[in-house]
C-alpha cells in the first residue's frame, strides 16, 4: 500500500483559480495542500465550478470509524468531521450536502432519497466488508465511487465464529447467565464436543473459507454450500445444494452477502430440512434468516440453539436495545429461549480489524480524490494511470465520467486534441464508464475552458481536472 502522506505531493505543482479564472499561489506548507482541481458532477450547484486545494475537502466520518482513517485524511489536510453512531435521517441529509467524501459502516443507508442531497460528493468509503447499505446503482450513475475493505475484518468474524460453536455446543451462555444469576447448575446432558462434528458453511468467501480451515484445525468436518464453484480448502468439500448441507450438517453457519436471493434464505423450510439438535449460527446480515421461523423451530426443538450478530432492524447507537425498534417484534421471544447467542453486530469488532479497515479505505479514498485511481470500487469502473509526470511542464489530468455510450472518446479527444496525450485509460462498468487522460503543453490559462468544454458534453456525468 503506498504511504497515504505521498500521494498529495505526487501533485506538486502548487497553482489554483480562484473564481474569476486568475491564476494564484497556493501555500505548500506540510499540512496544506499541492493539489489543485476543478471538480463538479452533473447534478452539483454551480459552486462546485469554485477550484479547491485539498484542504477544501471536506470529509463526513459516521459509526466511530477507527483513528487510522482520520490520521490518514488528516494528513492530507483534510477537514473532518466525524461522528460516533450513525446519523438520522433529517441530519444525515444535512450533513451530506457540502461534504466530498463520506465514510461510514454497515448501518448508514445512503440510498437515492439521501445521494440526491449530496451536491459535491465524490466517493464513498464503506469501511466494512458489505456495501448492501449503499445504492450502489443510483451512487455510480450520479459519478460517485464506493470503496469498501473486502476482507481486513474476515479473520475476526471466522474467530468469533469459532467461539460462538463451542458456546453453542457447551451450552455456556445458560451456565454463565445462571452462575451470574446465583444457580449453579452443573449439567452434561446435550453439551458436545465439537471433535468429529460437521460444520455447514453457506457461502465459501473471505470469512467462510478461513473459518473452514480454523474449523478443520479443531477436528470438525466441514462441508460448504456456494452458489460458485470454489476450491476447497483442507479436507473440505462443497456440496451441490443448499438442502444437502441442512441435512447433513450439525452447525450451519452464514456467510453470504444480503441480496434478493439471501433474503430468509433460512426459513420454516429448511429449518424443517435441518438435522434434529443442529444449531444456527448468523454473523452476515439480518435479512437471511427469519427470526420469527428460528423462534419457531427453536420452541419445537428442532433447533438446539443459535447465535446471532446481526438484526434486520439494528439500533443506530449504543446503549439502544433490540427492543427499541418496533419493527423487532420477534425479539421479546428471542430473549426468552436458552441457548440463543446474541451479540451486537460484532463480528468484525477488534481493534486489529478495525485499524486495517481504517488505513485501507481511508487510503483509496485519499487516491481517488487526488490521483482519480478508482481501482478497487465496487460499482464503479476501474482505471488507474501511473503518477502524472511532473517533469513533464504543464501537465494536466483529466477525470471524466460519462453515460456509456458511443462517440463520447471521440468528442472528448476533439476538446483534448490541441494538448499531448501523454497516457490514456477507460473503463466502463454497466452505464457508466470513466476516462482518464494526461495532457502536456497546457497554458495554465487554458485550463478553465478546458474544463467548460468538457462540461457541456452531453454524455458527461462529472469532470475533474488535477493539475
Ligand atoms: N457480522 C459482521 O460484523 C460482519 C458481517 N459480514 C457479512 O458477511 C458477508 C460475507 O463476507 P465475505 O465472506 O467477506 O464475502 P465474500 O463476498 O468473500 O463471500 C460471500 C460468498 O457468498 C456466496 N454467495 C452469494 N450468494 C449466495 C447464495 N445465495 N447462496 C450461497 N452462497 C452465496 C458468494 O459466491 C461468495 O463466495 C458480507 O457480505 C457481510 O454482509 C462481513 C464482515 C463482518
Ligand atoms: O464488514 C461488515 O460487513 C460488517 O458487517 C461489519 O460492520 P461494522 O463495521 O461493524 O458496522
Amino acid at each position: 500500500m503506498s504511504n497515504p502522506q505521498d500521494i498529495a505531493s505526487t501533485f506538486k505543482r502548487a497553482m489554483s483559480f480562484n473564481e474569476s479564472g486568475s491564476q494564484n499561489a497556493v501555500s505548500t506548507s506540510p499540512t496544506q495542500s499541492y493539489l489543485s482541481q476543478y471538480n463538479t458532477l452533473s447534478h452539483k450547484t454551480s459552486k462546485a465550478l469554485k477550484p479547491f486545494s485539498t484542504g477544501d475537502i471536506k470529509i463526513l466520518l459516521l459509526e466511530n470509524v477507527n483513528a487510522t482513517a482520520i490520521d490518514v485524511f488528516k494528513n492530507q489536510g483534510y477537514q473532518v468531521e466525524f461522528y460516533k453512531s450513525s446519523l438520522p435521517e433529517e441530519e444525515l441529509i444535512e450533513k451530506i450536502r457540502d461534504v466530498h467524501a463520506v465514510g461510514i459502516r454497515s448501518k448508514t443507508k445512503l440510498t437515492e432519497k439521501i445521494l440526491k442531497h449530496a451536491k459535491n460528493l465524490v466517493v464513498v468509503g464503506c469501511f466494512c466488508i458489505g456495501t448492501n447499505q449503499v445504492d450502489l446503482e443510483y451512487a455510480a450513475k450520479s459519478g460517485i465511487a464506493v470503496f469498501n475493505s473486502p476482507f481486513s475484518n474476515s479473520r475476526s468474524v471466522a474467530e468469533l465464529v469459532i467461539a460462538e460453536i463451542i458456546t453453542l455446543a457447551r451450552q455456556l451462555g445458560d451456565r454463565s447467565i445462571e452462575l451470574h444469576t446465583g444457580t449453579w447448575n452443573k449439567v452434561s446432558a446435550k453439551c458436545w464436543e465439537i471433535r468429529g462434528k460437521t460444520l455447514g458453511i453457506v457461502g465459501y468467501g473471505h470469512i467462510g473459507s478461513q473459518l473452514s480451515v480454523l474449523a478443520e484445525a479443531m477436528g470438525m468436518n466441514v462441508i460448504y454450500y456456494d452458489v460458485t464453484m470454489i476450491m476447497a480448502l483442507g479436507n473440505s468439500k462443497q456440496v451441490d445444494t443448499l438442502d444437502e448441507l441442512l441435512q447433513r450438517a450439525d452447525f450451519v453457519t452464514l456467510h453470504v452477502p444480503a441480496t434478493a436471493e439471501t433474503k430468509n434464505l433460512l426459513s420454516t423450510p429448511q429449518f424443517a430440512a435441518m438435522k434434529d439438535g443442529a444449531y444456527v449460527i448468523n454473523a452476515s446480515r439480518g435479512t437471511v434468516v427469519d427470526i420469527p421461523a428460528l423462534v419457531e423451530a427453536m420452541k419445537a426443538g428442532k433447533i438446539a440453539g443459535a447465535a446471532l450478530d446481526v438484526y434486520p432492524h439494528e439500533p443506530a447507537k449504543n446503549g439502544e436495545g433490540l427492543f427499541s425498534n418496533e419493527l423487532n417484534g420477534f425479539a421479546e421471544e428471542l430473549c426468552s429461549l436458552r441457548n440463543v447467542i446474541l451479540t451486537p453486530h460484532i463480528g468484525g469488532s477488534t481493534e486489529e480489524a478495525q485499524s486495517a479497515i481504517g488505513i485501507e479505505v481511508s487510503s483509496a479514498l485519499t487516491k481517488y480524490i487526488n490521483e482519480g485511481n478508482s481501482i478497487g470500487a465496487v460499482n464503479f469502473p476501474e482505471v488507474a494511470l501511473r503518477d502524472l509526470d511532473l517533469d513533464q511542464a504543464n501537465s494536466v489530468r483529466v477525470l471524466y465520467i460519462h453515460q456509456n455510450v458511443p462517440g463520447v472518446l471521440k468528442t472528448v479527444n476533439n476538446i483534448l486534441s490541441n494538448h499531448n496525450i501523454e497516457k490514456q485509460f477507460t473503463d466502463s462498468r454497466g452505464d457508466v464508464a470513466y476516462l482518464m487522460t494526461d495532457i502536456s503543453d497546457v497554458d495554465i490559462s487554458d485550463i478553465k475552458s478546458l474544463y467548460e468544454q468538457l462540461e457541456q458534453t452531453p454524455y458527461k456525468i462529472a469532470t475533474r481536472l488535477l493539475y
